[in-house]
């Protein structure tokens, strides 16, 4: 099933509390996009769902199992993690970053399965990486990494993939191609949570939005239900304009507003 979720989930991070009483429920063969200002806690609870960190209180569970008890080897194979801003720190050829997204499956990048290379194949054309397969790692602009790493993140073939910040560096075709390739993967049944900045882009391809603001979830609805103008101004201090296009909804930042929050 791979149903994630989160219950009373409360992280501390040194004495400051990160997320505070968090309940959640993914289904799997979605999108969710998590959403909300600077400082608002989204790594920390992609992390939190990826059983990186430890609950302060309450639980993360994938299918009922609390996912910082399963096995390290067990997780890896089965939540795909992509932290932003991720770097590469050896001039390795792409196709071999991409492949080590096999080492929680017990592969070697130089001794791939049939459907290791499969995967670490599918992996390379999804994040329109061809052509780029010998070009070490270490010697591409940030954009293009960017989509290595997640690369290597498909290549691993979780049934659960979180992604923090995956369209930052991307110019708008890539951003296009990312969003396609992580609702395509959702739509064959995996359980895609992404945290993202842009938030038209969000509501146009995200099934369901989480808005945190201050370690707590504001709203988890539909992307027309969470991106009102009253929200946008209360969560972000914004002053934005929602408007009904015929891609999806349009949010415009206008302005800043002026009180501090
Ligand atoms: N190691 C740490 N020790 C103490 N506080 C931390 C630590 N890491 C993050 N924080 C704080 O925890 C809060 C949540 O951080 P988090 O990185 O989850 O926010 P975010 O919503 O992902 O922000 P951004 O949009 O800037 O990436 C922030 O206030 C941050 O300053």
């Amino acid at each position: 099933m791979m149903r994630l979720a989160a219950t009373s989930l409360c992280v501390d991070l040194g004495r400051r509390r990160a997320l505070d009483a968090v309940d959640l429920i993914l289904g799997p063969g979605r999108l969710t996009v998590i959403v909300g200002p600077n400082g608002a806690g989204k790594t920390t609870l992609l992390r939190a769902l990826a059983g990186l960190i430890a609950p302060a209180a309450g639980h993360v569970t994938l299918d009922g199992a609390p996912v910082v008890r399963m096995r390290a080897s067990e997780r890896a194979r089965t939540i795909a993690y992509l932290p932003q801003g991720g770097s590469v720190a050896w001039p390795l050829p792409v196709t071999n970053v991409v492949a080590l997204g096999r080492l929680p499956h017990g592969e070697q990048p130089d001794s791939l399965s049939a459907a290791g290379r499969e995967a670490v194949a599918d992996a390379i054309a999804a994040a329109d990486l061809k052509g780029f397969e010998d070009r070490p790692a270490t010697e591409l602009s940030g954009g293009e990494r960017a989509r290595v790493l997640l690369a290597r993140a498909l290549a691993t073939k979780a049934p659960v993939l979180l992604v923090d910040e995956p369209v930052a560096a991307l110019d708008p075709r890539h951003e296009l191609t990312v969003l396609q390739v992580l609702r395509a993967h959702a739509k064959a049944g995996a359980n895609v949570v992404a945290v993202m900045h842009n938030l038209t882009l969000a509501a146009r391809f995200a099934d369901a939005i989480v808005l945190l603001d201050q370690g707590r979830v504001q709203a988890h609805a539909a992307p027309a239900e969470v991106f009102t103008e009253a929200q946008l101004a209360a969560s972000f201090g914004i002053r934005a304009h929602v408007s009904h296009a015929e891609g999806g909804l349009v949010v415009v930042a206008e302005s800043a507003l002026p009180e501090p929050r």
